[in-house]
């Protein structure tokens, strides 16, 4: 299985660079963290945002990977707790599928693409910035595949 965060957005500062690449390297090769980036469509006064999400969803479908379970990333989602969250991992483990997490541009993500997903989920209540989001889920993913092994990382 392998986990796959398709995040629209490129080029982002180093420090969400860093903080990403800092919890993904510490995954074990069979639970590996794959980022890929989509550039986000442009702006412009004629396209309405729902016009923009639209396009990026073009785009999402595209970079994920067949037969993946698809897991959208959204204020309005599920709340889950981390060992929560390490107990759907270890499902994941269980039948192999891959699964994508689908973190949105500016306007978010398109709502059709949320009806299809398998999952929507809430990292909080709050609208984070989305390079953020890809930092925080990395982490959180880290710390449930800790839960997952007994490793230290995480204190109950
Ligand atoms: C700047 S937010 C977009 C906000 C947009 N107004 C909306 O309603 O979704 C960019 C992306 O970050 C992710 N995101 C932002 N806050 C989040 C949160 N609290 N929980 C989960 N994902 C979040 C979502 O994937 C969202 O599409």
């Amino acid at each position: 299985m392998q986990l796959v965060i398709a995040a629209v957005g490129h080029r982002m500062p180093a420090w969400i660079e860093n903080g990403f690449n800092e919890y993904a390297k510490r995954m074990p090769p069979e639970c590996r963290v794959l980022l890929k980036e989509i550039k986000p469509v442009e702006r412009s006064g004629s396209r309405s945002a729902e016009t923009v999400m639209a396009q990026e969803r073009v785009k999402i479908e595209a970079s994920i990977p067949k037969g993946s379970r698809i897991i959208a990333l959204d204020e309005r989602g599920k709340d889950l707790t981390t060992v929560q969250l390490s107990q759907h991992l270890q499902q994941w483990q269980q039948d192999g599928r891959d699964v994508t997490f689908v973190i949105g541009g500016a306007d978010g993500l398109d709502a059709e693409f949320k009806k299809r997903a398998d999952m929507l989920l809430r990292i909080s209540s709050l609208t984070l910035p989305h390079g953020m989001v890809r930092v925080l889920l990395a982490e959180q993913l880290y710390r449930a595949w800790s839960i997952t092994q007994n490793h230290p990382y995480h204190r109950i």
